[in-house]
């Protein structure tokens, strides 16, 4: 339990935390929060498992070659468990934007499930440990921030590394995302994998390796956005500065 002494805040400022906390379990109610809880203490779980297995693999090992293969089912399972934060924000439970969330969670889906798993020979590029260690710690952090205000016992060292993070942990997870992108095209030109050429019945043709190219450019509109909605998330948390979101 975070005491205010425990974490450098004052007493004020920890009693105005709870209020809030409180008033949100009430708005949320009872089941929502129960599963909310249930489901952020289980991946902050999953994510420590990960982290477990990835020092203990270096540690063994002493090289990064392998590390994929040895952790990926625990990875598939609960990266793809985290497309429940997009229903949660679709029935309401988290009041987060499902645009914002579903960039996120659908671009995690997309490198493990369609870059990663899908092309074997870039397993063992350094990029891919990049934004593994870069996605582990901040879900640590994020889920761990999410339980501990769902209890009303947020240490501020959890709150002051959720919102700080952040600053360095993107940046580097979407360049290891962007490198790994980068080291699949050559495969994916030489494989035509995923795929469809002309002619056929449905007279629909798709380039996986154009479309890559295409997902690798959408980040430069994307990713500031994600980037700037975290720093103004920032100041709303860390600094309570009101932020006014502008009406269309
Ligand atoms: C098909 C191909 C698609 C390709 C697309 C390509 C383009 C991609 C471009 C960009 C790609 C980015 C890739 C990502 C890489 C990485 O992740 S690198 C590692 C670093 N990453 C991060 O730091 C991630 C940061 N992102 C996030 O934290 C979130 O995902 C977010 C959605 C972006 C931010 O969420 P937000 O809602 O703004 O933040 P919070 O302040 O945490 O939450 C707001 C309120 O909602 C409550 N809440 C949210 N979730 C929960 C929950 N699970 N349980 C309980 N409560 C929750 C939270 O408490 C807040 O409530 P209030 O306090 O009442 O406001």
């Amino acid at each position: 339990m975070a005491s205010s002494e425990e974490d450098g805040t004052n007493g004020a400022s920890e009693a105005s935390d709870e209020k809030e906390a409180t008033g949100k379990r009430r708005r949320l109610g009872f089941l929502a929060t129960a599963w909310l809880t249930f489901y952020n203490i289980a991946m902050t779980a999953g994510w420590l498992v990960l982290a477990i297995a990835m020092v203990r693999f270096y540690m063994e090992k002493g090289t990064h070659r392998g590390l994929y293969k040895s952790i990926q089912k625990t990875l598939k399972f609960f990266q793809t468990f985290a497309l429940l934060e997009v229903v949660h924000c679709l029935i309401g439970i988290v009041p987060t934007s499902v645009l914002v969330t579903g960039v996120q969670v659908s671009s995690r889906i997309f490198m493990v499930w369609l870059i990663t798993h899908s092309i074997k020979p870039i397993q063992n590029e350094e990029s891919v440990v990049l934004f593994l260690v870069s996605w582990t710690v901040t879900e640590i952090t994020r889920y761990s921030f999410y339980t501990f205000s769902l209890l009303d016992h947020l240490p501020h060292f959890i709150k002051w590394a959720r919102y700080n993070f952040f600053i360095i942990l993107y940046p580097v997870g979407v360049a290891g995302e962007l490198l790994t992108i980068y080291a699949a095209l050559p495969y994916v030109k030489k494989s035509g994998m995923f795929s469809v050429r002309l002619p056929n019945k449905y007279n629909v043709s798709f380039d996986y390796y154009y479309f890559l190219l295409i997902t690798m450019a959408s980040y430069i509109p994307l990713f500031p956005q994600l980037y700037f909605h975290m720093l103004r998330q920032r100041r709303k948390v860390l600094h309570g500065e009101v932020i006014v979101e502008k009406d269309d």
